[in-house]
């Protein structure tokens, strides 16, 4: 921030929102190789020394939010192999910060449509895709020094296991009506954003394997959550099994530095029906179940590598 921009308590930021690209990498062979494709969404910030713009109305040192859109689609033309959204990211942020001398940092978030490969008998199909369910996500910011904070994270996650889950031993008051059960569903939608720990862009050398670490951290996710196939695992509550999840993510991804998950408790809840003469009419039975969306639980937490005894 410049000092007069400090003095009038005044920080700059300005973007372009919700910029879309598809990009269809070719497998060559005209069409007999395997095509690759993916959808993204961009928001682009920029922090930016444009005081003049905003106290002057002189527009001369301010980067059009039409040429960030347009940067978006000149540098996805120049990748002629698929490249993940967080290189793409840093690429973006790279280019805003080094080419514009007013531009102090540059965030970019991305957001992909979840087109999977599609299967045919079993067979991956060579350029057939179908939309999946839960979302890649990723938040890069680059400054001019070259600091860098790389983020990638899921959204939309949804898991539910019908048995090993229960909740006992909470606070009971005057207002608790909840019974204590060591049976119950678990369903949530889980969303997590995990930080990878290198911190400047000289320090990324090799190419770096984001789409790889992405589906590596969601199977972890997903195996902690459940436990092994036929024995699964005990879940005393989301909160006990939210920890295990985030400890497993730290323990298996040595660059991941933190990470953040959030799980809501999507209730279903057990089906009792009595007449008038309280005669029962369904019985719940661990079978009949009414799904529900709203209200529910938000279990949430942090976990970071440093602070942790890990
Ligand atoms: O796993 C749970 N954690 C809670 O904090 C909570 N609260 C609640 O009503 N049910 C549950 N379940």
């Amino acid at each position: 921030m410049t000092t007069l921009a400090r003095d009038l308590g005044l920080e700059i930021i300005y973007g372009k929102r919700l910029v879309r690209r598809g990009n269809e990498w070719d497998g060559g062979g005209g069409g007999g190789g395997t095509d690759s494709f993916a959808e993204w969404s961009l928001d682009i910030s920029l922090f930016s020394d444009c005081l003049s713009a905003y106290v002057n109305g002189d527009n001369s040192d301010i980067v059009a939010t039409d040429t960030m859109k347009n940067t978006v689609y000149v540098k996805a033309k120049e990748c002629v192999e698929a490249i993940s959204m967080e290189e793409f990211a840093i690429e973006l942020g790279r280019h805003f910060t080094s080419f514009y001398k007013q531009v102090t940092a540059a965030t970019i978030k991305i957001v992909e449509k979840p087109w999977e490969r599609l299967y045919v008998d079993g067979q991956p199909h060579k350029h057939g895709f179908k939309l999946g369910s839960e979302r890649h996500t990723t938040e890069v910011m680059v400054k001019k020094s070259g600091a860098v904070c790389v983020t990638s994270g899921i959204e939309g996650l949804a898991l539910l296991k019908t048995t090993k889950s229960g909740f006992e031993g909470f606070i009971r008051d005057n207002y608790t009506a909840l019974p204590e059960t060591r049976e119950r569903m678990l369903a949530t939608e889980v969303s997590a954003s995990w930080r990878y720990s290198f911190g400047h862009l000289s320090s990324i050398v090799k190419r770096l394997h984001f789409n790889e670490t992405y589906q590596n951290v969601k199977k972890v996710l997903v195996s902690t959550f459940f436990g092994s196939p036929h024995r699964g695992v005990y879940s005393p509550s989301v909160q006990y099994t939210l920890y295990d999840m985030a400890r497993a993510v730290l323990k298996r991804f040595p660059d991941i530095e933190s990470i953040h998950l959030r799980m809501p408790n999507i209730h279903f809840l057990p089906v009792n029906i009595r007449s008038k003469d309280n005669h029962s009419i369904v019985e719940f039975k661990d079978d009949v179940y009414l799904p529900t969306d709203e209200p529910h639980g938000t279990i949430e937490a942090s976990l970071s590598r440093f602070r942790s005894r890990m």
